[in-house]
């Protein structure tokens, strides 16, 4: 079967740093991956690549079996890569519902004034509520941004990447400024909202019990390379992960 992600001996340098150097990946359809390494490991680059805001040096990028390497981001987006940054990028004056009905606008590969045909704004109406429920958040639809509760925010930020349908979600650390009481909720609502919407996922996380609980495989960074990819335990049971990543035998 085809895999959804296809990174093939990916290489990107800034100057004399190398921040990604024979990166490979096969990504198959449903899986949860977290990507996890120190700060500077090249973590950022390779999603950076992979959603187009970089151009790598080398190698290839296939989302399907279809090559995607270093076409412009919104082209890449309209194929069925999305991604949610660290820092939620919302409208704060506008409601969480206007909000998700800007993102449907954006993402809708109908045309650019769709949003104001009437037809289409009821079926852009019924979807944006549909994510606001499948994240919790049909309570806060009418709720200006500025209102709402930083893990609220990041919800809907995730919502708002989904809006397009996506083959593929990249999450920036999903859980960072999240409270230690909020992040496992947080993260049950996310993962059933993926699952529901059947998208596969690549997420940046720093916290292991996070990473633990939800990911599928680990895929390690340092220096821009590759030095593990496995199953959670065998990653976070490894020698050199425990060294360059974690910082600690488990
Ligand atoms: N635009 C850039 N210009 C110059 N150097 C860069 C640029 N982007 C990244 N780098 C360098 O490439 C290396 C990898 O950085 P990257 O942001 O991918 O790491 P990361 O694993 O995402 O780190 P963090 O967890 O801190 O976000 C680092 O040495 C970084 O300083």
């Amino acid at each position: 079967m085809t895999s959804v992600l296809s990174a093939h001996d990916l290489g990107k340098s800034f100057g004399a740093v190398v921040a990604a150097s024979g990166l490979s990946m096969e990504v198959p359809a449903g899986q949860r991956v977290s990507l996890i390494g120190s700060n500077g490991a090249g973590k950022t680059t390779f999603v950076n690549m992979v959603t187009g805001y970089l151009k790598p040096d080398s190698g290839r990028i296939l989302l399907e079996g279809r090559d995607i390497t270093a076409l412009a981001p919104r082209r890449i987006s309209r194929m069925g890569v999305s991604r949610s940054f660290q820092i939620p990028q919302l409208c704060i004056e506008l409601t969480a519902l206007e909000n998700m009905l800007v993102a449907l606008a954006a993402s809708d590969p109908g045309g650019r004034l769709s949003f104001w045909k009437p037809a289409h704004a009821d079926d852009q109406r019924i979807r944006a509520e549909e994510l606001l429920d499948r994240f919790g958040l049909a309570e806060y639809a009418d709720r200006p941004v500025t209102e709402l509760p930083g893990g609220v925010r990041k919800l809907l930020d995730i919502a708002m990447a989904l809006t397009g349908r996506p083959r593929l979600l990249l999450l920036d650390e999903p859980t960072s400024g999240v409270s230690a009481e909020e992040k496992f909720p947080m993260m049950e609502t996310v993962m059933g909202a993926l699952a529901r919407e059947s998208v596969t996922v690549l997420f940046v996380e720093h916290d292991m019990d996070i990473v633990t609980r939800y990911a599928d495989r680990v895929v390690a960074f340092f220096n821009g390379r590759i030095i593990a990819d496995d199953p959670p335990d065998r990653v976070l049971d490894d020698p050199e992960v425990q060294r360059y990543v974690t910082g600690s035998a488990r």
